[in-house]
């Protein structure tokens, strides 16, 4: 049995906008008082694990230690069957220091030059962990395909270059709330809800 989260307060550990917006739609229904790790000043930790899991439990008992709360972390990213799963864990690292994802995106692009599978998933790991140590964690994908130009701007990280798989459009013009209905984060989240939330 997982444990419950009793309500109230609870961090989101994560430094990416794009991601805190996501996250804070997908708490919206649920009695949760959201404050993101910006908010508090948290530094953002080293990510030294070799899986999504490892990353998003880092985060998340770092947050959960330094503010003495429950913490709800993320480490997600892009995996390119061609390129052997790249750039995988390394999604945000791709984009450089200045965090540019027009610089990532076109690696990828460059990257798959001569290669004709253009699957792709994007892979997410929610970590939700207590200032005790206790965690738990939930894992989950979406399938779809790299397109290339980037198209769109609703969304943010590689998103102009995603498309889902049964969809005619990419992540980055997809409205959010469609968004959710599919995408990895979600269906992570579904599973965190489900396990880890009060009905
Ligand atoms: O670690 P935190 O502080 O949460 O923020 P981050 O941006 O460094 O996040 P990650 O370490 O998990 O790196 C994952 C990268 O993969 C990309 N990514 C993850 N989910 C995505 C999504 O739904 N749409 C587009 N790109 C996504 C995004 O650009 C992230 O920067
Ligand atoms: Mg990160």
């Amino acid at each position: 049995m997982a444990r419950k989260f009793e309500g109230g307060r609870l961090v989101v550990a994560s430094h990416n906008p794009g991601k805190v917006r996501e996250i804070n739609d997908l708490l919206r229904p649920f009695r949760v008082e959201a404050v993101s790790a910006g908010d508090l000043n948290l530094p953002e930790p080293e990510e030294t694990g070799v899986t999504f899991a490892e990353n998003a439990i880092l985060k998340a008992k770092a947050a959960a230690e330094a503010s003495g709360l429950p913490a709800l972390s993320d480490d997600s990213g892009l995996s390119v069957n061609a390129l052997d799963g790249a750039p995988g864990i390394y999604s945000a690292r791709w984009a450089g220091p200045g965090k540019d994802f027009g610089i990532a995106m076109k690696r990828v692009n460059t990257e798959m030059v001569g290669k004709d599978d253009p699957r792709a998933q994007f892979i997410c790991a929610l970590c939700l962990a207590w200032p005790d140590g206790h965690v738990e964690v939930f894992e989950r994908t979406v399938d779809g395909v790299i397109s290339w130009p980037p198209t769109g701007t609703k969304g943010f990280g590689y998103d102009p270059i995603f498309r889902p798989e049964g969809h005619t459009i990419t992540f980055g013009e997809m409205e959010p709330e469609k968004k959710h209905a599919m995408s990895h984060r979600a269906r992570a989240f579904e599973q965190l809800v489900d396990n880890c939330f009060q009905k």
